[in-house]
């Protein structure tokens, strides 16, 4: 049985980020959020677009304001007003200075801004109360921030509201982002019906199924649902074919242990997957399927274990950093670790890899890891609700002590 940390590195290297030449779809700018850049942006407005004050106050020559004091101040004659907006009309010559406010262009002539409150002012006159400390001073100079024609923005980043803001600053009213990544999701299971239906004894509801399109969804995918599928062969092969044939990634929970019932990956052989992934060494998420397909754009099919706690985990650390990877983004897809100390006692057998579920919390400035109160077992849910974090116990470590520190992977937002 391979390690997690084998099958991680099995499954990514199966993994292609889509081409960004086929793959791409227009989008409005304020619907763009969250997406991936296809394209990279190269903007031909410089910035700042001119030189501009950065102060509220006035625009100097430094020449004549480098030796300027509270005791013997220059004295200015004010020849413009320029508010930020306007074109200065005027070139300032010495002796002379421009009333100036913040974001205003500056007048030729000018290199200098003085602060509004080192000044003293009578009437058309200002008085310099304090030298600069350099020519140039409050001054943001064009192209400064960024050269007009080169790179603004790479392809394979993640618009958040910055880089909305930078793409609006370049006038990029809609843009070339990835489509998002199709993944189609089914359950299956005898025992399984829609929350709208009575359950008959021995019946549950499908929750896998819920739970799965929210995480496709924050994933960055876009999710097919195909619905509750009977342990039955003629069915599942019907329903996995459909999602093969329509989807960039399927995902099916539930039907890849070793019971008489579990037909994923006898179906999958006979409709010619290669099978990469049997079994994890990991809990819970032990029985896990991976396979892909000789078939060109092959989707990767993984039969996730049924257990809901299984499903989960095994997602947040197998499905969504393929999702991530496929959907174009250039880095960041990985899953992040961070040390923490744990609050409480962790237990393992030590045999598998262990995610024991609880929440990520700030203590007194310093992060913690906190277990969820109940069971463990890898069949409730319940106790899932309120978490955002995984604690990993590595193969053979049975125990972390409070207050010791240990790895955690942090799933989900952090609310
Ligand atoms: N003899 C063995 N039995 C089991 C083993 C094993 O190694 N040897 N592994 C156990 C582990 S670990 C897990 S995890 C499960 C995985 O089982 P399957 O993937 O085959 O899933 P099912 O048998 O279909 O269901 C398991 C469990 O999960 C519930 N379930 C299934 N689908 C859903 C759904 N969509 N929503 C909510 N709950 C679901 C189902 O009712 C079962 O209780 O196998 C162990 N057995
Ligand atoms: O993978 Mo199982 O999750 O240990 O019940
Ligand atoms: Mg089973």
């Amino acid at each position: 049985m391979p390690s997690v940390s084998d099958t991680e590195a099995i499954i990514l290297n199966l993994v292609q980020p889509l081409d960004n030449r086929q793959n791409i779809e227009i989008v409005d700018l304020l619907a763009a959020d969250s997406r991936i850049l296809a394209t990279p942006v190269i903007s031909p407005l410089d910035f700042p677009h001119w030189d501009n004050s950065a102060m509220d106050g006035y625009a100097v020559r430094y020449e004549d304001v480098q030796h300027s004091s509270n005791e013997q101040p220059a004295i200015l004659e004010i020849v413009e007003d320029i508010p930020a907006g306007n074109q200065p009309k005027s070139t300032i010559q010495p002796g002379q200075a421009a009333r100036i406010f913040t974001g205003a262009v500056m007048p030729a002539g000018t290199d200098t801004v003085i602060m509004q409150e080192k000044t003293r002012r009578e009437e058309n006159r200002v008085f310099i109360l304090a030298a600069p400390t350099n020519s140039q001073e409050f001054v943001r100079h064009k192209a400064s921030f960024y050269q007009a024609g080169t790179q603004l923005l790479p392809a394979g980043i993640r618009l958040n509201a910055q880089e909305i803001a930078v793409l609006a600053a370049a006038k990029c009213p809609q843009l070339n982002v990835y489509r998002r990544p199709r993944v189609a999701i089914f359950s299956s299971g005898n025992e399984l019906v829609t929350l709208d239906r009575p359950l008959q004894p021995g019946q549950i509801v499908d929750s896998n199924q819920y739970a799965l399109a929210v995480l496709v969804r924050e994933s960055g995918g876009e999710p097919l649902l195909l619905g509750i599928v009977k342990d039955d062969p003629v069915a599942l092969e019907k329903v996995m074919s459909h999602g093969i044939a329509n989807a960039d990634i399927v995902l099916s929970s539930g039907g890849v242990s070793v019971g008489d019932y579990d037909y994923v990956d006898q179906i999958l052989e006979s409709l010619g997957a290669k099978i990469h992934i049997r079994a994890v060494e990991m809990r819970p998420g032990k029985p896990l399927t991976v396979a892909t397909f000789p078939t060109q754009n092959s989707p990767i099919y993984f039969g996730l274990p049924g257990n809901p706690a299984a499903a989960l985990v095994t997602f947040w650390r197998f499905v969504q950093p393929t999702i991530k990877k496929l959907s174009g983004l250039a880095e960041g897809w990985q899953p992040v670790f961070v040390k923490v100390r744990s609050h409480d006692e962790l237990r393992s057998d030590g045999k598998r890899e262990a995610y024991i579920w609880g929440r990520l919390d700030i203590v007194d400035g310093v992060y913690q890891f906190y277990k969820a109160g109940g069971s463990h077992s890898s069949g409730n849910l319940i106790n899932l609700a309120q978490t955002n974090a995984l604690a990993v116990l590595p193969i053979d470590t049975t125990l972390i002590s409070p207050q010791e520190e240990v790895q955690v992977l942090q799933v989900g937002f952090n609310n």
